[in-house]
This record gives structure tokens, C-alpha cells and sequence, in this order.
């Protein structure tokens, strides 16, 4: 069986990866590893940056055969909107680093105004609504869609396009050591 490792104990990406990689197959850990970027990241590049983190410090903290990293940050376009914006990573053993990003969607300006003055989106999220933990639950991206998607759903997205890349890679190499 092998082993996947998960850089998080957000039960969204947990449950985003167990979704995809079936469990009569697969093995799954998780535990907490550093991101090496800002807890909020505030481009694309550094959000990616801390999917990638995440995956390579997992993997080899729980000697996985995969390890995933899921990040969440927000970009700011030329026009001043502020997105959510989501990266993932997928490494492997040997060293193969898949990528891939998630679904956005424009934040209401009076969220974005309180995260341009250096608060955390899940603490923003919780005053916005009145309720606790919507970092673990439906997110942001599930209050601002009314429940059409959540954060989960969001998630699953990003690590079907991780595990499809890296199966279409894998594939790839077996048909050349066939050919060879
Ligand atoms: O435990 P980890 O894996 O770190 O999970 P997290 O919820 O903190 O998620 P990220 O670090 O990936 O997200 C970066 C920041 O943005 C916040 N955030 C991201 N997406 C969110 C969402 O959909 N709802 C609420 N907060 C969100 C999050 O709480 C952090 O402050
Ligand atoms: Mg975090």
C-alpha cells in the first residue's frame, strides 16, 4: 500500500485528498509542517511557494511515497480586487513536483479592506459571519457562493488535476522504458 503524507491538519484538505486517491490503495498520514512563507500569503508565486513547502516537507517527514501541499492566499489584480486564490503540489520519492491551482473568486471589498490592514482571512471570515472555525468548514469561497461550492470541493478540484498530471507522467515513462 503507499503512503500519502498531507502538510496540514485542515480537515478540508484532508478530506479533498481522501476524495480523490482511493483508500483501498492508499495509506494516509497528516500532521502540521512548515509552509516557509507568510501565514498569509498575498501573490500567486508566494502561495504556490507554500503549496511546494508543504509537499516537500512532508513527504520526508513521513518518509511517504507521495507527499501533498494545499495553500491558500489571496492576490490583489491592477484594478485593486482582491481574489481568494489556491495552489497544490503533488512530489513523489524521486523527486517529480506536479502543480496545479484552484478555482477564484473576488472578495467583498470590506474583507479585503481588513486583510490590507494585516489581518488573517480566517479571522476575518469568522467576524464577517458570526461563526467559528470557517476555515475548517466551508471556507471562504463557501460563504461567498452561498454553499455552491466549498472549501473542500474547492480543494478536491486542485489534487484531481495534481494526481491526474502525475498519473500522466508516470504513464509516460513506463511507455518509454517499453519503447527502450
Ligand atoms: O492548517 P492549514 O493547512 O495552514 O490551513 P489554513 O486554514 O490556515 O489554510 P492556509 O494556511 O492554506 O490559508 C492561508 C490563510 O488564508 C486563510 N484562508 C484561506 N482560505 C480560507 C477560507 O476559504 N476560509 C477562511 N480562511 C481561509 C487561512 O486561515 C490562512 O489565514
Ligand atoms: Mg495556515
Amino acid at each position: 500500500m503507499k503512503k500519502i503524507a498531507i502538510g496540514t491538519r485542515n480537515q478540508t484538505k484532508i478530506a479533498a485528498v481522501q476524495a480523490v486517491f482511493p483508500k483501498e490503495a492508499y495509506e494516509f498520514v497528516f500532521s502540521n509542517v512548515p509552509s516557509g512563507v507568510s501565514n498569509q500569503p498575498f501573490s500567486d508565486e508566494e502561495t504556490l511557494q507554500g503549496a511546494i513547502n508543504r509537499a516537500k516537507n512532508i513527504v520526508i517527514k513521513e518518509d511517504a511515497d507521495i507527499g501533498i501541499g494545499l495553500e491558500g492566499g489571496v492576490v490583489v489584480d491592477q484594478n485593486k480586487t482582491m481574489w481568494l486564490c489556491n495552489w497544490g503540489a503533488l512530489v513523489d520519492r524521486s523527486g517529480i513536483v506536479v502543480v496545479a491551482s484552484g478555482a477564484r473568486i473576488p472578495l467583498p471589498s470590506e474583507v479585503a479592506d481588513e486583510l490590507m490592514n494585516g489581518k488573517e482571512l480566517a479571522e476575518v471570515m469568522d467576524e464577517y459571519t458570526g461563526k467559528r472555525n470557517i476555515r475548517t468548514n466551508e471556507g471562504a469561497i463557501g460563504v461567498f457562493t452561498n454553499g455552491f461550492v466549498n472549501r473542500t470541493e474547492m480543494y478536491v478540484h486542485i489534487v484531481k488535476l495534481l494526481a491526474g498530471q502525475y498519473e500522466f507522467l508516470i504513464r509516460k515513462d513506463e511507455k518509454e522504458y517499453e519503447n527502450n
